[in-house]
């Protein structure tokens, strides 16, 4: 179930511009199977699948890992214009709509929020806001990072779990971008991450090693990239001993298994 989403206003800082509302299950990671309320914002400080922005429209990707979600930053190929601009509050209004126990109590209210993008943490106010609002309602709030930009302390403060997924070689993302030593120690310390790796091969798996033992990462989650039923059923196939070698736990891709690469799903 999505949202229809139309006008496009002006931006201040306190709005972002928002690809996607949906209700779904979380398809991947702890809470893997969970009913979920998602809110995906526009814009990425990375770039993966390429070394940076492609200036064009066919720039071919270079990298095994390539962002399945282009359509949040990758202006060559995509009009981000079209996207609205919204609040904080105007966002959760929206997601407490989409909560089927909203129109029936009946139900079971939808108890987790998912916080995707692009990055969310290129906009900390908002998410903090919203991280404050599912708090006090008693829902658990999680973030999709690519875990280069620092929270603050007011985000970890609102109990915002990260779900931390640092970026590896086969992204094509130049080093020094996708890893930031001091943001990485800095989710690690607050105990509110779980490292969640998209592999593609066996260097993936080597890097994965190096990352945990550097930075000292305690929860480790495997996911296999694909966008396709058959790619993540043979990946996952793989990836099955590797995990239980290494002590790292395995995500599959439910949301892909179910619909395939549908947005908004
Ligand atoms: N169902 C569903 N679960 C998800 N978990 C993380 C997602 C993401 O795109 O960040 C995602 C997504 O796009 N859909
Ligand atoms: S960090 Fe995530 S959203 Fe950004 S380019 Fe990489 S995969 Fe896409
Ligand atoms: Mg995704």
């Amino acid at each position: 179930m999505s949202t229809t989403i139309t006008a496009t206003t002006s931006r201040t800082s306190t709005q972002v511009a928002v690809a996607d509302l949906f209700y779904s299950f979380q398809g991947e990671g702890a809470n893997l199977g969970r009913r979920a309320l998602f809110v995906r914002l526009l814009r990425c400080n990375l770039t993966c699948g390429y070394p940076g922005m492609p200036r064009t429209a066919d720039a071919a990707a270079v990298g095994a890992m390539v962002c399945d979600t282009e359509y949040t930053w990758n202006t060559a190929k995509h009009d981000l214009q079209a996207a609205p601009a919204m609040s904080a509050a105007e966002i959760w209004d929206d997601l407490v709509r989409l909560d089927p126990a909203t129109g029936n109590p009946g139900l079971a209210p939808v108890d987790l929020i998912v916080v995707s993008g692009g990055e969310p943490l290129l906009h900390r106010g908002i998410v903090t806001d919203l991280a404050r609002r599912a708090s006090a309602s008693g829902k658990a709030l999680e973030i999709e990072t690519n875990a280069t930009m620092a929270p603050s302390a007011a985000l970890i403060a609102a109990g915002a779990r990260f779900n931390a997924g640092l970026k590896l070689a086969s992204s094509a993302v130049p080093y020094g971008k996708r890893i930031k030593p001091q943001v990485i120690t800095q989710l690690q310390a607050s105990g509110q991450a779980r490292w969640k790796f998209v592999v593609t091969g066996p260097d993936d798996v080597r890097e994965i090693a190096d990352l945990q033992q550097e930075f000292g990462l305690t929860e480790v989650w495997l996911s296999p990239e694909g966008a396709s039923v058959d790619v993540v059923i043979s990946r996952m196939r793989w990836l099955a001993d590797v995990a239980l070698t290494h002590g790292w736990n395995l995500t599959t891709r439910q949301h892909v298994l179910i619909w395939g690469d549908e947005r908004g799903r």
